[in-house]
């Protein structure tokens, strides 16, 4: 099955005056893939994004991932969508900064009934040793490790990045980006990345550009590269 969107349409309202931020979006990402998103700013990927990850409603149009129309749920059966199928991972991690590396994953894992061991998503993630340390005690892309591991500990399907490497330099990015890719290969987790940087489409199994709202393209690679060896 995967990820199918037919006919997505988005308004914003404000100031009395109506905002088409997705304009009939169509798109179909199979199960296992990489995909990355681009597009320049205000074309609608975060927009895109929010809705697939069920945060966003749409106005009209369907969403659908495997058994789950994520379109048409209301409030409770949304939570319930969000907490079994999506992590997040985003550009500012938004680690509670007075619980520590644990406790922070733990928080997430606290929400699943059938969560992995935390200890071994510390390790899976490179941060073995580290769980007593709170945020301000990490570099930035430990930081962002930890919230990797925050993402996955409830072992979800899609797994929602905007901008996970916006604030980190090419070595740590690359570094983030090789775990991301292990997220894919060890759960085949669906994988969507919102990035500026176009290089790190060299690693996506498909690559959307996004413009005003709309699709502008979609190619699939015929090479995929692995996260160390994409030309900066
Ligand atoms: N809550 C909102 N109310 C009104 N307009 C909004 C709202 N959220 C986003 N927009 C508008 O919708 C458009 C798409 O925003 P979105 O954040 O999806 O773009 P983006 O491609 O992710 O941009 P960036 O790369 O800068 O993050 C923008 O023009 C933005 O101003």
């Amino acid at each position: 099955m995967g990820l199918s969107i037919q006919k997505v349409n988005k308004i914003y309202q404000s100031g009395g005056t109506e905002f088409h931020a997705l304009n009939d979006i169509n798109l179909e990402i199979e199960i296992g893939e990489i995909c990355v998103i681009l597009g320049p700013s205000g074309s609608g990927k975060s927009t895109l994004l929010n809705a697939i990850g069920g945060i966003d409603q749409v106005e009209s149009g369907s969403i659908a991932i495997n058994d789950w129309n994520v379109s048409s749920l209301k409030n409770k059966q949304l939570v319930t969508f969000r907490r079994e199928m999506v992590g997040f991972v985003f550009q500012m991690h938004n680690l509670i900064p007075n619980l520590t590396v644990y406790e922070n994953i733990e928080l997430a894992a606290n929400i699943s009934e059938a969560p992995l061991k935390i200890d071994e998503m510390i390790k899976a993630v490179g941060l073995e040793g580290m769980a007593d340390r709170f945020p301000r005690e990490l570099s930035g892309g430990q930081q962002q490790r930890v919230s990797i591991a925050r993402a996955i500990v409830r072992k979800p399907k899609l797994l929602l990045c905007d901008e996970p490497t916006g604030s980190l330099d090419s070595n740590t990015s690359k570094e983030i980006l090789t775990l991301i890719k292990q997220v894919n290969r060890n759960y085949n987790t669906t994988i969507l990345i919102i990035t500026h940087n176009q290089a790190i489409s060299q690693m996506a199994d498909r690559v959307i550009k996004l413009k005003d709202g709309r699709i502008d393209s979609v190619s699939v690679n015929d090479t995929v590269y692995e996260p160390e060896r994409i030309e900066w």
